[in-house]
């Protein structure tokens, strides 16, 4: 009897490097040693990237998860929503944002219906998703609105042991400091908590990066570190979260790779993602964060530009495949 968990796989988007990532993951037979997979997505571009790859599995084609023998081939779940005449490589298209949209949709369905344990998703495109029609800054605030979620949520980037969180994400950047908030650091601040805890750490050592140059100089270069994240720290450490900072944030990171802490809470996107990247661009992964099912991407992106020609890297589709299934069997043991 195979317990792995199920686990969707989700293609992405079909002009972009994520069903290459998945042809080659399964030509190699990577995803049954830590999960039962389904692949979700247009099987005609699954069979376009299994020509790139060279290679090629048997399948077990369906259009209801019910149909699926798990003891049977590869099974896929035709979406029939990607048409590759429509979605050529590394153009940006609202078909493909459309399907990404859906295909997120379906994946909580299916979670909530018990059908699947968790997801992984290939590399979407948000510009696609938004000119198909999602207003929402990004997939993390569709999910959470699928799943009525209120709680914090957020992405959260995982290198190796090392946790982040943002207190702000894809907003421009002349909007980050008017978004700082005592409130919305420590809801950053609280995600990475509770997640960290739910992954086996009792008392995680979280960082709070600063804003401003040398964390603002006492108030010479910048006061928010003065006026709303160190409010958010004291306030974190009434509620025995092990919380510091704020630190520099061209330090915060050395301490953090040092393994001084569990866990950093950036005030925004890049703060953390051109450090993580740095030291770990092939790795990388970032997990939806705060929601109850385990959802997981790679860190990075659609990569348009080496779409199609076969040497994309897997290792962090790879990273998220494994978290997914660790998550979805932590679950398990719970129920
Ligand atoms: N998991 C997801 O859904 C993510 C999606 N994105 C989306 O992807 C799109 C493009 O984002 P960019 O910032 O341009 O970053 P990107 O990560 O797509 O590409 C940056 C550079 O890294 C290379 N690269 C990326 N992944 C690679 C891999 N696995 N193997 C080899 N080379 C690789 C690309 O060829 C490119 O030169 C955006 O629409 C963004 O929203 C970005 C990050 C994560
Ligand atoms: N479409 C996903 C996405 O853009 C996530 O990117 P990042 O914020 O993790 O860099």
């Amino acid at each position: 009897m195979n317990n792995k968990p199920v686990l969707g796989m989700l293609i992405g988007d079909g002009a972009g490097v994520g069903p290459e990532i998945i042809a080659k993951l399964a030509v190699q037979n990577f995803f049954a040693a830590y999960c039962r997979p389904v692949i979700i997505g247009d099987v005609r571009i699954l069979q376009r990237a299994f020509g790139i790859v060279g290679s090629s599995v048997p399948l077990q084609i369906v259009t209801d998860i019910d149909q699926i023998d798990w003891n049977a081939d590869l099974a896929v779940l035709d979406r029939k929503d990607q048409d590759p005449v429509n979605v050529p490589f590394g153009k940006l298209t609202i078909e493909a944002g459309k399907a990404n949209l859906d295909g997120l949709k379906l994946g909580v369905d299916l979670y909530k219906a018990k059908k699947i344990e968790g997801f992984c998703f290939g590399p979407f495109n948000k510009a696609g998703m938004k000119e198909a029609g999602c207003e929402l800054e990004s997939e993390h605030h569709y999910l959470a609105q699928l799943f009525n979620h209120t709680e914090p949520f957020g992405e959260i980037n995982v290198l190796g042991d090392l946790w982040t969180t943002r207190t702000t994400s894809h907003i421009p950047i002349a909007e980050v400091s008017k978004n700082l908030t005592v409130d919305r650091i420590l809801r950053a601040v609280r995600l990475a908590n509770a997640s960290l805890k739910n992954s086996g750490i009792a008392k995680p050592r979280l960082a709070l990066a600063a804003l401003n140059p040398h964390a603002g100089e006492h108030g010479l270069c910048g006061r928010e570190e003065i006026d709303v994240i160190e409010p958010a720290i004291a306030k974190a450490k009434e509620m025995g979260i092990d919380a510091s900072g704020p630190y520099p944030s061209d330090i915060t990171f050395i301490k953090a790779f040092r393994g001084e802490f569990d866990g950093v809470v950036t005030m925004y996107h890049d703060q953390g993602q051109i450090a993580l990247k740095l030291r770990g661009f092939d790795e990388g992964i970032t997990i939806a964060g705060g929601l109850p099912a385990p959802i997981v991407t790679c860190a990075h992106g659609t990569a348009y530009d080496i779409a199609g020609k076969g040497i994309v890297k897997t290792s962090a589709f790879e990273n998220a495949v494994k978290m997914a299934s660790r998550m979805a069997i932590h679950l398990q043991k719970q129920a």
